[in-house]
């Protein structure tokens, strides 16, 4: 999705449970986690990836971004309820994956994130539901900030129907053991940035 959406602290929040709330502008990690899904411990790769810039009001999707979305069994498209640019974007960016994604539906969930900051919406949340059944995706409205559960759904759905399109599909689609591990475990990455986003915090307190 737009940049500022909140694409990272969903990833953060499903992986880790916690909201971090200062991120610098996201470079796109990629996060190796086992899950627990209806009983059954799941591999999952999670490819957070960079906002997607508009230049003459044309969303600009670049070759690295094309590369994460050919990659995926599943993508998750966010957009904030706080930014009508990026509820605009979504029609776009889902043509955009199904293009790269020929005869092949691959599950998409739309999540309209910042449903905290209801003050300040530009996007009504029936909007985006409306949208979401015209594209034929799961919708999920979640504040990333205050819940963790909603988060949680909405990869849940992704998970399962991934998991029954692996179960009828031909064994070459079954990537699995082709996923690229990633060479340094992100979730190094993910504990430094936590660490010091805490250690922010912890002075920001002190300072007060
Ligand atoms: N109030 C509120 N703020 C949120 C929520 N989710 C994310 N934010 C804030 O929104 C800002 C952007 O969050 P990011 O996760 O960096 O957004 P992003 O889409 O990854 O941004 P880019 O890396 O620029 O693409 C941060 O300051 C977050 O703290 C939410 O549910 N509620």
């Amino acid at each position: 999705g737009a940049s500022g959406v909140g694409k990272t602290a969903l990833v953060v929040r499903f992986l880790t449970r916690r909201f971090i709330g200062d991120y610098e502008r996201n470079a796109g990690n990629l996060y190796s986690r086992q899950i627990q899904l209806d009983g059954e411990t799941l591999a999952i790769q999670v490819q957070d990836t960079p906002g997607i810039q508009i230049h003459e009001h044309t969303p600009d999707c670049n070759e690295q971004l094309n590369r994460c979305i050919r990659w995926a069994d599943a993508v998750v498209i966010v957009f904030s309820i706080t930014d009508y640019k990026s509820y605009e974007l979504l029609s776009y960016l889902h043509q955009h994956i199904r293009q790269l994604h020929p005869g092949n539906t691959i599950p998409v969930v739309i999540v309209a994130n910042k449903a905290d900051l209801l003050h300040i919406k530009e996007v009504e949340p029936q909007h985006g539901l409306q949208l979401a059944n015209v594209l034929g995706c799961a919708f999920y409205e979640v504040s990333v900030s205050e819940n963790y559960n909603d988060v949680f759904n909405a990869f849940h759905v992704l998970c399962k129907e991934v998991s029954k399109q692996q179960i009828t599909s031909t064994p070459e689609r079954r990537r699995t053991s082709l996923i690229p591990r990633p060479k340094s475990p992100n979730m190094q990455d993910l504990k430094r940035r936590f660490k010091q986003a805490l250690s922010a915090k912890v002075r920001t307190v002190t300072s007060v």
